[in-house]
């Protein structure tokens, strides 16, 4: 009978405007079988053609409130007065169909992930200086001056968590692109090479 394996969870995180979501459009190109994604929560109606457990898991305000108060959740947020949210759950049931989980996440988030019994490494995406990562994020044009601003703080309470010892397994420096990327594919193999050799 074949080895039963189950895929580790790797959490991704880094200041806004670090290169995350850059860095792992590549990767997720570069190997299409080997990452799963989470369906979140959410208390939004689903549009037409979204599947409840599929797109996401929909649920009402109050079975959102009951989540949150009972903890199921790493991490949880509101647009535009709906509700979404990661739940622990969500993030097993992609292992345990054999996939990798990559979880793009704040700090906050980071420190939920360590609370609870899921197999994680973690990698933080650096910006080369926090002056690099303001015109990054002037760059990219999303951001209203306000949202940059706040942004720009955020940042700053990361960097320090960042170098807490013991929080990270990896950091990537986001300097020059594609030094980063195979920093950070070389790592991320590295975990799913290492997590098959330790249940076989
Ligand atoms: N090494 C790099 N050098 C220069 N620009 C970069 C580099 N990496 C990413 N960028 C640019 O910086 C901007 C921010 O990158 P990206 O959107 O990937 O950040 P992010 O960390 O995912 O942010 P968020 O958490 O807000 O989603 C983008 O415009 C991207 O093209």
């Amino acid at each position: 009978m074949a080895p039963v394996t189950t895929p580790p969870v790797i959490v991704i995180s880094g200041p806004s405007g670090a290169g995350k979501s850059t860095l792992l459009k590549r990767l997720f190109a570069n190997y299409p079988d080997s990452f799963g994604f989470s369906v979140s929560h959410t208390t939004r109606p689903p549009r037409a053609g979204e599947r409840d457990g599929i797109e996401y898991h929909f649920v009402t305000p109050d079975h959102f409130t009951q989540l949150i108060a009972d903890n199921k959740f790493i991490e949880h947020a509101t647009f535009a007065g709906k509700s979404y949210g990661t739940s622990i759950q969500a993030v097993k049931d992609v292992v345990n169909k054999g996939r990798a989980c990559i979880l793009d996440i704040e700090m906050e988030g980071v420190k939920q992930v360590k609370k609870t019994d899921l197999d994680a490494k973690f990698l933080f995406v650096a910006p080369p200086s926090v002056e690099e990562l303001e015109k990054r994020l002037r760059g990219r044009g999303t951001e209203s001056e306000d949202a940059v601003q706040k942004r720009l703080e955020q940042a700053v309470k990361e960097l320090e968590y960042s170098k807490v010892d013991g929080v990270h397994d990896r950091v990537v420096v986001n300097d020059d692109f594609e030094k980063a990327y195979k920093e950070l594919n070389e790592w991320i193999v590295g975990v799913l090479h290492e997590s098959a050799a330790e249940k076989n």
